[in-house]
């Protein structure tokens, strides 16, 4: 996988231009006038309070929702004249691998090639060496022949983002990946992004929280109410986050724990971020 990114000069567009970008869902404002560039080869986090708009970023900088007003570049072209999603590497947020299909784990992540194949044409050595590749990555080699149904949601959510591994691309959008993930998978994934990281790769994460990630993350932009309201450096947890011992209740719940997603609460002030300069 060494040799899927190359160093990039100064000259090149970032990976993610949004200059003013405004969304509304049936006429009410979700995004707010945001603009950031996300440059190539930078790992960056959007986090911020439930329903500020950090999935709908995730979904306007990716052409899945339209603009209301503003514009969104991506690799230096305005979106609807960008052809190359083949470079893009999109996790969406909860998990949808498998469904009711009774696919296996090497299946789901091969599906992430079709896209990038050419019309009618089979898996090549190198497609299949990939998606090989994809599981080593994700730690998930030896449950490759598997039901993914039979996975934990945590292993799940890997296989996603070894089914965006397997595309070969070198931007990564991730919507909420550690959502519902245990402790454990969240630290087998941190080291994937760390990878990626090392690799040159672009990624941009909705977190709730960075975790494991912290050490990863090279600039978060926290959302509030649409806008941005911090930009630079990883905020340091606040409240009930803060206290030592204190286990997150997240707001996503794993959806293959019923028992889980009975008990927990989703309490939408349990995420304090304190962003530097406000109360
Ligand atoms: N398809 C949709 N149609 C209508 N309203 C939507 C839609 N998607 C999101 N919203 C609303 O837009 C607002 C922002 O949602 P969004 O999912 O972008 O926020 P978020 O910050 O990612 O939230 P969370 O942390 O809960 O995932 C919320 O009030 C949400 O209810």
């Amino acid at each position: 996988m060494s040799a899927q990114f190359t160093d990039v000069g100064s000259d090149v567009p970032p990976a993610f231009r949004t200059v003013g970008a405004h969304v509304a869902y049936d006429g009410v404002p979700v995004l707010d006038g945001v603009s950031i560039d996300i440059p190539v080869g930078q790992t960056m986090a959007v986090l911020g309070p439930n329903g500020s708009g950090k999935s709908t970023l995730m979904r306007a900088m990716l052409g899945i929702v339209p603009l209301t007003s503003g514009q969104v570049l991506v690799h230096g072209v305005p979106l609807r004249r960008f052809r190359s999603w083949r470079r893009i590497g999109y996790v969406p947020q909860r998990l949808t691998a498998g469904g009711a299909v009774p696919a296996t784990v090497r299946e789901i992540v091969a599906s992430g090639q079709v896209a990038a194949r050419r019309r009618l044409s089979f898996a090549t050595r190198a497609d299949r060496a990939a998606v090989e590749e994809a599981l080593e990555t994700v730690g998930l080699a030896d449950r490759a022949r598997d039901s993914v149904r039979e996975l934990s949601g945590g292993q799940q959510q890997r296989v996603l983002i070894a089914r965006a591994l397997a595309g070969r691309p070198d931007t990564f959008v991730m919507d909420e990946p550690m959502a519902g993930v245990d402790a454990e998978n969240q630290r087998a994934l941190a080291g994937t992004i760390a990878r990626l990281r090392d690799l040159g790769a672009t990624v941009v994460l909705v977190l709730h929280e960075l975790g494991p990630l912290e050490d990863v993350i090279e600039r978060a932009v926290v959302l509030e109410s649409g806008r941005v309201a911090h930009d630079g450096s990883a905020p340091e947890p606040t409240g009930e986050c803060a206290r030592p011992g204190h286990e997150h209740q997240h707001p996503h719940p794993d959806p293959n724990d019923p028992a889980r997603a009975a008990t927990e609460t989703a309490p939408a002030n349990l995420i304090r971020l304190e962003v530097p300069g406000r109360d």
